[in-house]
């Protein structure tokens, strides 16, 4: 190894001069342990990205190692929780002493869940893609947590055209008779002549950024998902067994949804709670109709924060 190696970032000067607003690393690929509010810490494989900006003109880079190894040593030796991540963005900046005063590093992974059926007691995994996004500006931190939530909807168009063909059937196999047998009417609602149509539905994925007021309390990521959940009455399943395949076709025929009737349950929901100060909420509905998509976007409407 030569005694004294080049060190471009701190001796050459940039080319073109100026400041940036981001320079830094992303698709880093670490094991993570993550502490999220009421669960115990558990590991996580992370993609992180991590930045920082870039205040002197004439600078020629950052120093990428720095980041680099303050986040192995996340991963090595430490827990992401709030405090963690207002740690290492600190560390961020101080390790780029006169050439940075904003960090901000994101976290991508899955979160997985126990899942219990609707009812039959068994269980199961769910996996939520999450991303925990930490920014500090002027000391001030602010984190994002954004999560993606499946869920099936089930036109409300197409099931009052259906219930109306189911209606018509009616009339053809029963206008002629004074009174209807009671049995026959039970068999025949029973046949696919009888439930002559069903309507469309198609899994559709709830997407929610929400910007935390107070994360010293962890990252709320397991009561999000649940009032997601709660809010859409009709998330994916993961055991399922016939029972509860049936309690799934109720719930969604009692849930009929629109893109849009999605993300205003949503709204509503996240409005009521003081805790998401701010939120961006996407949903798309893949539709079994079209080969394209349903989509609604909303955000709450903060001056200067989020918007669609
Ligand atoms: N700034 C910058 N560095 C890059 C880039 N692509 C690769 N690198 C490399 O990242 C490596 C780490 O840079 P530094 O953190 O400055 O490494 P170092 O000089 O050994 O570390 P310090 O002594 O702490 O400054 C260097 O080998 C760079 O060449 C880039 O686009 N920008």
């Amino acid at each position: 190894m030569p005694s004294i190696m080049p060190d471009i970032a701190n001796h050459a000067s940039a080319q073109t001069e100026g400041t940036l607003d981001w320079v830094g690393m992303d698709n880093i690929e670490l094991p993570l342990m993550v502490e999220v509010r009421g669960e115990a810490p558990r590991q996580v494989s992370a993609h992180v990205g991590a930045f920082v900006n870039l205040t002197r003109p004439k600078a020629k880079g950052i120093h990428m190692s720095r980041l680099y190894l303050l986040l192995d040593t996340l991963s090595t030796e430490g827990t992401l929780n709030s405090q963690a991540l207002m740690t290492l963005l600190d560390n961020f900046i101080t390790s780029h002493d006169e050439l940075s005063d904003h960090a901000k590093v994101s976290f991508t992974f899955d979160y997985h869940m126990r899942r219990k059926s609707l009812i039959s007691g068994k269980q199961g995994w769910k996996a939520y893609p999450v991303t925990l996004t930490g920014e500090l500006k002027q000391g001030e931190l602010s984190i994002e947590m954004g999560v993606q939530v499946p869920y099936s909807s089930t036109c409300p168009c197409s099931a009052a055209l259906a219930r109306q063909l189911i209606q018509d059937a009616f009339e053809a196999k029963f206008s002629g008779q004074g009174s209807i047998n009671r049995a026959e009417m039970h068999a025949w609602l029973g046949t696919t002549e009888g439930v002559v149509a069903t309507p469309h539905s198609q899994r559709s994925i709830a997407d929610v950024k929400v910007k935390l007021d107070n994360a010293n309390l962890g990252f709320p990521l397991r009561q999000l998902i649940d009032q997601i959940e709660d809010a859409l009455q009709t998330p994916v399943q993961a055991a399922v067994k016939r029972v509860d395949e049936q309690e799934f076709a109720r719930l969604n025929g009692q849930n009929l949804m629109f893109c849009e009737d999605a993300a205003r349950r949503l709204k509503h929901l996240l409005n009521q709670h003081a805790e998401y100060k701010d939120f961006l909420l996407r949903v798309n509905h893949y539709e079994s109709l079209h080969a394209h998509d349903a989509v609604s976007i909303t955000a709450k409407g903060v001056k200067g924060g989020y918007h669609a």
